[in-house]
């Protein structure tokens, strides 16, 4: 008879790739495919654990550089593995202009993460309890909020490059996605058609795309719209202190709070500009760039520049995000998750993470609403009402769809490039257009 905890036997480590609209940022525009890393670990009781970060042949080869830390251990081993995985993992550099869409992503992102899903997922099954109440102080909350994250679209009809085309859809959320959004009229009917399938109580626009003013028309129409609605807007710092002091001065009321608004310059620091748009707004601020691990947290915190921390368990490793969850609340702080394109096993680790956070959280960031539809699981959670409600099963509470997943892996396997690169597309729309980090992406 076996003792202890169940063994690891294997680890598998599958890149994938998905279909992705042609979404504008700071950092260009959305490629037709997004990747993603998926990990599976099987026990010697059968189960199975699941886990997703970033993609990237740089996150594939450190996952794969993993599996001798891994393999042969028992699960009930979790904390040591992720501490030797941690330290293999060590370094990097994180502080951000908008580096993070770009080449600076595989510093931030700890690809152990998705060991430590499949782990917790194993150590969930065995112990018949939800990943979130293994993590922290346990389970705090059954349901999470989440924002509807509301996109400018490029109209894809100016490359020959091959995104999903999804009018033909009978889902009005289907065919709104893949429909350009430049207009201030286009972004209400794609808020519309996103609040009327998923039911969102709070919205969030990525701005950094055109002029900051008419971003704020945009927002200032969806709060027209949706009164009740707690909106956001995040130029990923694009925007300079006085410029962004100037758009956001008379948006009390409108906007809940500014996510990156302005980023350092002029020899000041992300931390010192955030604080001092921070006096001179009055409006609470979010980051995920200037807060992206702890040596950063502590300086902002010192520096009074963030109220809101971005903590995306795939930066922070899941219980990593929750400790920093639990210090905010201490501090008076809130905790909130970024996202960047993700499948549906993210969208559990999320939810898993959110749900251990104690005290009052911003409604989570998730990217889900874009790639909804393209499940490597069977049951993945969803968002009604604004909210995921948590599933009641052990671990992290889905389990692999395998056909789906080696199909998404031979997507994966025909594309020529596995990094990001949102200046590829954005290159059709503007000749010759490179990456500035203080200009949004149309202004060129
Ligand atoms: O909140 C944010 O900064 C993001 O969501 C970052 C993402 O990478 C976003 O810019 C994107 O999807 O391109
Ligand atoms: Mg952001």
């Amino acid at each position: 008879m076996e003792r202890g905890t169940p063994i690891i036997t294997g680890m598998q480590v599958i890149p994938v790739a998905g279909y992705d609209s042609m979404l504008l940022t700071l950092s260009g525009a959305h490629a037709p495919f997004f990747t993603r890393n998926i990990v599976l670990l099987t026990d010697s009781s059968g189960n199975t654990g699941l886990g997703e970060v970033h993609g990237g042949d740089a996150i594939t080869a450190a996952l794969e550089g993993s599996r001798e830390l891994v393999v042969g251990r028992a699960v009930g081993e979790y904390k040591e593995i992720l501490r030797d995985l941690g330290r293999l993992h060590e370094g990097g550099d994180g502080e951000g202009l908008q580096g993070l869409d770009l080449k600076k992503l595989q510093f931030v992102v700890h690809a152990e993460t998705a060991v430590e899903s499949a782990l917790l997922d194993l150590l969930g099954k065995f112990m018949g309890l939800p990943v979130s109440a293994l993590l922290g102080g346990g389970r705090q909350r059954e349901k999470i909020q989440t924002l509807g994250y509301l996109f400018y679209v490029a109209d894809k009809g100016r490359t020959p490059l091959p995104y999903l085309d999804e009018r033909g859809s009978n889902e009005r959320w289907f065919r709104q996605r893949c429909s350009k959004a430049l207009e201030p009229e286009e972004i209400l009917e794609q808020a519309h058609a996103a609040k009327e399938r998923y039911g969102f109580e709070c919205l969030k626009l990525k701005g950094g795309v055109q002029d900051g003013e008419r971003e704020m028309e945009t927002v200032r129409l969806l709060k027209r719209e949706f009164p009740a609605a707690r909106i956001n807007i995040d130029p990923n710092g694009a925007w300079s202190l006085r410029r962004a002091v100037e758009l956001c001065r008379g948006m009390r009321g409108i906007l809940s709070y500014c996510e990156d608004p302005c980023s350092g310059e002029q020899g000041f620091s992300g931390r010192e500009i955030m604080a001092e748009f921070k006096r001179q707004t009055g409006l609470p601020v979010a980051t995920n760039m200037i807060a992206t691990d702890w040596r950063q947290l502590r300086h902002s915190v010192l520096s009074h520049s963030v109220d809101i921390v971005l903590a995306d368990p795939h930066f922070w490793t899941m219980e990593g995000s929750v400790r920093a969850g639990q210090v905010l609340r201490d501090f008076g702080l809130q905790w909130g998750s970024h996202s960047n394109n993700h499948f549906d096993i993210s969208l559990a680790i999320f939810a898993q993470t959110a749900a251990a956070v104690p005290g009052e959280i911003t409604a989570m960031d998730t990217h889900w609403i874009w790639q909804d539809g393209q499940y490597l699981t069977r049951e993945p959670m969803e968002i009604k009402n604004g909210y995921i409600e948590l599933p009641d099963r052990p671990g992290l509470g889905v389990e692999a769809d395998m056909d789906r997943i080696l199909a998404a892996h031979a997507l994966y396997c025909k594309l020529g490039r596995h990094d990001r690169d949102d200046a590829a597309a954005m290159q059709y729309l503007i000749p010759g257009w490179t990456f500035d980090p203080k200009r949004p992406c149309l202004i060129r």
